[in-house]
């Protein structure tokens, strides 16, 4: 019989300790896998976001790359052409509002509009039932790399170095020496002449999408968007201006509405759907799905486009990601982005602050 002054404790306490402590330490390895804690050289967003600051500086409130920038308003006018090949209710005959921003990539809101020979424009298109596409495109025919972790290894290659606040030519060389892909890139960036205005720039979605038409079939595209005025001109700015793309834009609102045909390319059997490295033969088949208009400008400090994420994985129905693995790593990147400057706009203690304030 037991002693009822020393009880043994009952049988299979000991087991139930072990599954309570086996699940305690499973807890733990699961946060530290998510937080990267086990694998501090996985690319995390915050990684990829920690690099563009570190390259662009400290600018509380902007966005971490595409920093300098401009609101746009307008609307979408679809000819109905593309409703065959997707089931979005954006394509079929209709008008459709939207809120767009121009920018130049680089994380320096301050930057002179030569910085870079690249524009973008980003477009968030807000339907009646209350689904959104988003988009952001560039004025280029190709991403320099085809994977996140070699776009994150190309901005360590190219950071400003301390001594000369220029990247280090032999660090850039050794990366673009042992990346191939970024061939056409660096042929297209050789003899690039960007016009001096937003507005007659072709912009690429770059990235390959699938459109799901009605009867449920896939079709892979990319998209541009193209200026309906070509530009005229060698489009120089004038010598020692370096504000001339925001002037530029409102001089040519001031005078009507800019307008640009949203073209959709669909692939062939066997091109590169998941590799924005690389281009589409030209003779694929173009549908012209309508006109972006825009008509209005406002500053993007407290324009409609300041707090928008233009999340290239927001997609109506009828539009899906493909598996190319830029854009979700693009997603999520944005995404601290957007955390970090709309918490540094909102003040948030323990973020950073813009100059002259306190937190
Ligand atoms: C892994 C690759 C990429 C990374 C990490 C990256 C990162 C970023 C970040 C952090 C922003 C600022 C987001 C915000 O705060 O709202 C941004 C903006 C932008 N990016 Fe990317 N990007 C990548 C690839 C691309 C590609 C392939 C395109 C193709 C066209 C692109 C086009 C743009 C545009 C247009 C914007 C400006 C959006 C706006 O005006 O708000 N990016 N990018």
């Amino acid at each position: 019989m037991q002693d009822p002054r020393n009880p043994r404790p009952p049988t299979g306490l000991a087991w139930r300790w072990g599954v309570i402590g086996l699940a305690v330490v499973g807890t733990a390895v699961a946060f530290g896998y998510v937080g990267g804690w086990l694998a501090p050289d996985r690319l995390s967003p915050k990684k990829m976001i920690n690099v563009l600051q570190a390259n662009g500086g400290d600018h509380p409130g902007y966005r971490r790359n595409h920093a300098k920038g401009i609101c746009v308003g307008g609307r979408f006018e679809s000819n109905g052409q593309l409703a065959a090949f997707s089931s979005a209710r954006l394509f079929a005959s209709g008008s459709t509002p939207l809120v767009g921003r121009f920018a130049i990539p680089g994380g320096n809101p301050q930057a002179p509009d030569s910085s870079a020979p690249i524009r973008s424009m980003a477009l968030r298109f807000d339907m009646a039932d209350g689904e959104q596409w988003r988009t952001g495109m560039n004025a280029m025919p190709v991403f320099p790399v085809s994977t996140p972790q070699d776009f994150y290894a190309l901005n360590v290659a190219t950071a400003p170095d301390p001594a000369t606040g220029k990247p280090n030519p032999d660090k850039a060389k050794a990366f673009f020496g042992s990346h191939p892909e970024t061939g056409p890139f660096l042929m297209w960036i050789s003899q690039a002449k960007p016009p001096a205005s937003y507005v007659d720039e072709t912009y690429r979605s770059l990235n390959a999408f699938y459109l799901r038409d009605a009867a449920g079939q896939r079709h892979a595209v990319r998209w541009q968007v193209v200026p309906e005025t070509p530009s005229t001109g060698d489009g120089s700015p004038a010598a020692g201006d370096t504000e001339y793309l925001a002037a530029d834009l409102q001089k040519r609102l001031a005078a009507g509405p800019a307008r640009w045909h949203l073209q959709f390319v669909f692939a062939n059997d066997g091109d590169p759907i998941d590799d924005a490295s690389k281009a589409w033969p030209e003779d694929r088949k173009v549908v012209d799905a309508g006109t972006i208009v825009l008509d209005s400008w406002q500053p993007q400090a407290n324009g409609p486009c300041r707090d928008v994420n233009y999340d290239p994985a927001i997609l109506p129905h009828g539009m899906e990601i493909s598996g190319d693995p830029i854009i979700v790593a693009r997603s999520a990147a944005y995404a601290e982005s957007y955390l970090r400057r709309t918490s540094e706009e909102g003040h948030l203690p323990g973020t950073l602050q813009p100059k002259g304030t306190t937190p």
